[in-house]
């Protein structure tokens, strides 16, 4: 029997990667899952260096540079990491005949209007982050490497550095807190994009060759949230309420909605950052959970020994 050619994950300490390889160890898969010191993402020569060295099958590729606001004034690692290792690692991955699944952001668009994105409307980023992030898309897409795009917003997970796990922890010593209420989309639990990229590497495996079935079929780039859509201050109430429930007796901090101008940062984020997401159900036959269903499972897993009714 062949032995199947190893997974590489990136960025596994991270939220996506960490999901990605808690899921993929369940199908019994090889898995790679170097950290910094072993593939640098901002050292070109340690990315062929590995993925040549290693032949993976597939190269799922969540790690990024993600610290939105240092990205201002840090724009020559985040471009290193976001913007010219995608296209080195097609490259690398074209080379040995691996498919690639990498993530992009809500933050390519310009954040106008109130209608969701669909995954070809104009790009206009707003921040280095988001610039950075829709370069790399672009080097990957033009390296010649068979590759899918899953483009999300608002990530977390029970493990990282999340917006509801800050929120958790300032929540609990502040009377009041004040949240950014007109920027409007949809948090992603990390898990569900682990789920999106088995179920894709399934489907391009079933297909015959991955790399001709990413190529002339399901390839490109996908809107992938969860679904349904809310402000950063509907997802902390809803992440507060469910949390009250586990824990009845804590005081939590009362939420004040507020505008963007009053939450003044280095970054300017966009205002519309709904996802359309029909393009994955209608070519990938996947539905992404809702956000609420997203938030309630990151509660359960924080506070595994409470039952909420
Ligand atoms: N977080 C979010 O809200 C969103 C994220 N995305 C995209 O989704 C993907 C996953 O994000 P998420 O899981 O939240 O990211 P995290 O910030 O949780 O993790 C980033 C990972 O990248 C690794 N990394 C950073 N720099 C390097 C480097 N030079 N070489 C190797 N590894 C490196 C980190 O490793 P280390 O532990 O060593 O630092 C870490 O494992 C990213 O592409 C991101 O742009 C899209 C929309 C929203
Ligand atoms: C902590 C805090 C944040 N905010 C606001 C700031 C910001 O507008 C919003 C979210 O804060 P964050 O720092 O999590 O935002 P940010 O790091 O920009 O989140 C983004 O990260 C990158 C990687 C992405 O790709 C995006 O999809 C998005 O998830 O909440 C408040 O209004 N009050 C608060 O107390
Ligand atoms: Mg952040």
């Amino acid at each position: 029997m062949q032995v199947p050619r190893p997974v590489l994950i990136t960025g596994a300490t991270g939220q996506v990667g960490g999901a990605l390889v808690s899921l993929l160890r369940e199908t019994g898969r090889p898995l790679l899952t170097p950290g910094r010191h072993d593939l640098d993402l901002s050292d070109p020569d340690s990315i062929r260096t590995y993925i040549r060295a290693h032949e993976p099958g597939w190269i799922l590729n969540p790690a990024a540079y993600t610290q939105v606001d240092k990205a201002e004034s840090d724009e020559a690692s985040a471009a290193a990491i976001n913007a010219i290792a995608p296209g080195i690692i097609g490259e690398a991955a074209a080379s040995v005949g691996a498919g690639v699944v990498h993530f992009s952001t809500d933050y390519v668009f310009s954040g106008e209007g109130t209608i969701p994105w669909k995954e070809d409307d104009p790009k206009a980023p707003q921040n280095v982050y988001g610039a950075t992030k829709l370069a790399g898309e672009q080097a990957l897409a033009a390296s010649g490497a068979p590759h899918v795009i899953f483009r999300t917003s608002w990530v977390y997970a029970a493990g990282g550095k999340n917006f509801p796990l800050t929120i958790l922890r300032l929540a609990g010593d502040r009377a009041q807190m004040n949240i950014v209420a007109d920027q409007i989309g949809a948090p992603t639990l990390a898990d569900d994009l682990a789920a999106l990229t088995l179920h894709t590497i399934v489907a391009a495996e079933r297909g015959g060759d991955p790399g001709d079935v990413l190529r002339t079929g399901l390839g490109g780039v996908y809107h992938a949230c969860n679904a349904g859509e809310t402000s950063w201050c509907g997802f902390a109430n809803e992440v507060l309420r469910l949390a009250q429930q586990c824990e009845p007796k804590k005081t939590f901090a009362k939420l004040v909605p507020i505008p963007t101008s009053d939450y003044p940062t280095p970054a300017k984020r966009p205002l519309n950052s709904r996802l359309n997401c029909h393009r994955i159900h209608k070519d990938l036959g996947f539905v992404m959970p809702t956000w609420t269903s997203g938030t309630e499972r990151f509660i359960s897993q924080l506070f595994p020994d409470t039952r909420r009714d």
